[in-house]
């Protein structure tokens, strides 16, 4: 089998949630950590490789895109999709634009789209503005991100200074005349040079309707909701055929670690709803571990009953995380919270964990990056965006679910555990 769509994410919660949409079609999908050291042999139709790049320098983040798509392109992938957050978190300086940029020249792309929308968790983009529920997104709590606060709503403004020439912006009321009235839109923009379009999405069939439209374009961008009609799309033009998809679920101990570094305000109350249950728990404060490190977090790790599935978290209210920034500086402040985490994972893994549950994007990234996880197959969602994955650590089948710090009812926690128990 070729890879019909090569796909990269920014970070690894990013990853996971693309993965699993598009495995809702049934057909295969193997999602990498990081750019395989292999060629690719047996490649899936769709093929996914997560990066931690999100807030990585510019220069890195372009690096590692172009060795993902370079690999990506020699499993066979002709069509490419860059994916990052349905919030659009990013900084000033990227890594959407830059990132985009760099594939389009080594694609010889003249033109791209971008499109975060992810309507059914409550994203989508009109006037080329970008709404989380009824709030436009400088309103919502992303405005609060430890590292992407996110300050404005308005996508155009938010990507022109991340890239070289005009963007364009295809709003709904061309979307909602259908793909043959985007896809002239598209060639209009493009005659007058407009490489970057943004375009309106605030329903799955206006995503259909773009994806449809860019049926020639080499690279889309955008959230993972876009990725998801491609391959009902691709059925239909005869280039996938009706692959069952049946992936047994490992039969795995019961052992289990929950690890959250997500600040966001919906992490906050599904860590507060896991402790209300009664579960052990153990707070992370980053003025702590920079002065002391993170031995008494493993010694109280190490006492713990795994099968009581314990959580550790650094998870905090935006006051908390601005006063530990403030004191250490931001990134230095997740980077010791990351760390720390991920050695608990490595420590939960040595006494016995073979599931894990984990929240938040680059706490997900160094976790699994700790755990020396390369692959990942995809198993049951346990909500919209956030599946079960399964994988291998060390030799041992385990399960990992990466949920994004959004993502997720507030009993999330819970409901990954009582999903695991019914497959
Ligand atoms: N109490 C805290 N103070 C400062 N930074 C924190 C704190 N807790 C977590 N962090 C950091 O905030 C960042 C949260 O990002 P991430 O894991 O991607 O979550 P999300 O999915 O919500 O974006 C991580 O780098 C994490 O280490
Ligand atoms: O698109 C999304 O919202 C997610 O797939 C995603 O990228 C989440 O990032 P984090 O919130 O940093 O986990």
């Amino acid at each position: 089998m070729t890879c019909l769509l090569g796909a990269i994410a920014d970070d690894f919660t990013g990853a996971t949630d693309l993965a699993g949409l598009l495995a809702r079609s049934g057909a295969r999908v193997s999602l990498r950590i990081g750019v395989p050291q292999a060629p690719p042999e047996d490649p899936a139709p769709f093929e996914v490789i997560a990066l931690k790049i999100r807030t990585a320098p510019v220069a890195t983040a372009k690096t590692e895109a172009i060795a993902a798509l370079d690999w990506l392109h020699a499993a066979g992938a002709q069509r490419f999709f860059w994916k990052y957050c349905s919030t659009f978190d990013s900084t000033p300086q990227g890594n959407i634009g830059p990132v985009a940029e760099t594939l389009m020249d080594r694609l010889g792309a003249r033109q791209t789209v971008y499109c975060p929308a992810f309507p059914e968790n409550g994203r989508s983009v009109y006037m080329g503005h970008l709404f989380v529920g009824r709030t436009l997104l400088a309103e919502s709590p992303m405005r609060d991100h430890p590292l992407t606060p996110m300050r404005d709503s308005n996508l155009v403004r938010l990507l022109a200074p991340q890239v070289t020439g005009p963007v364009g912006l295809i709003d709904r009321l061309c979307v909602a005349q259908g793909s043959d009235a985007v896809r002239a839109e598209l060639r209009k923009l493009a005659e007058d040079g407009v490489a970057h379009v943004i375009v309106d999405a605030v329903a799955d069939a206006d995503l259909t309707t773009i994806a449809s439209a860019c049926g020639e374009h080499a690279l889309m961008t955008g959230g993972s909701a876009l990725a998801m009609p491609l391959p009902a799309l691709l059925r239909k033009d005869g280039m996938l055929g009706d692959t069952a998809r049946a992936l047994p679920a490992p039969d795995l101990r019961p052992e289990t670690i929950v690890l959250s570094g997500s600040c966001s305000e919906m992490s906050n109350r599904q860590v507060a709803a896991y402790l209300a249950q009664g579960r052990p728990g153990l707070r992370l404060d980053p003025l702590i571990l920079a002065r002391e490190g993170a031995q008494s977090a493993l010694d109280w790790l190490q006492s713990q009953d795994l099968a009581q599935a314990p959580l550790i978290y650094a998870t905090s209210q935006p006051d908390a995380v601005r006063a530990a920034q403030a004191a250490l500086g931001a990134a230095e402040a997740g980077e010791i919270v990351e760390q720390t985490l991920a050695a608990c994972a490595r420590m939960a893994f040595e006494m016995g964990a073979r599931r894990f549950v984990v929240a938040g994007g680059e706490t997900s990234g160094a976790v699994t990056q700790a755990l020396g996880v390369t692959r990942l197959d995809i198993g049951p969602e346990i909500a919209p965006g956030v599946p079960w994955c399964y994988c291998d650590i060390g030799g041992h089948a385990a399960a990992l679910t990466l949920k994004s710090g959004n993502f997720g009812a507030e009993t999330f926690f819970r409901d990954a555990l009582d999903q695991l128990e019914r497959t």
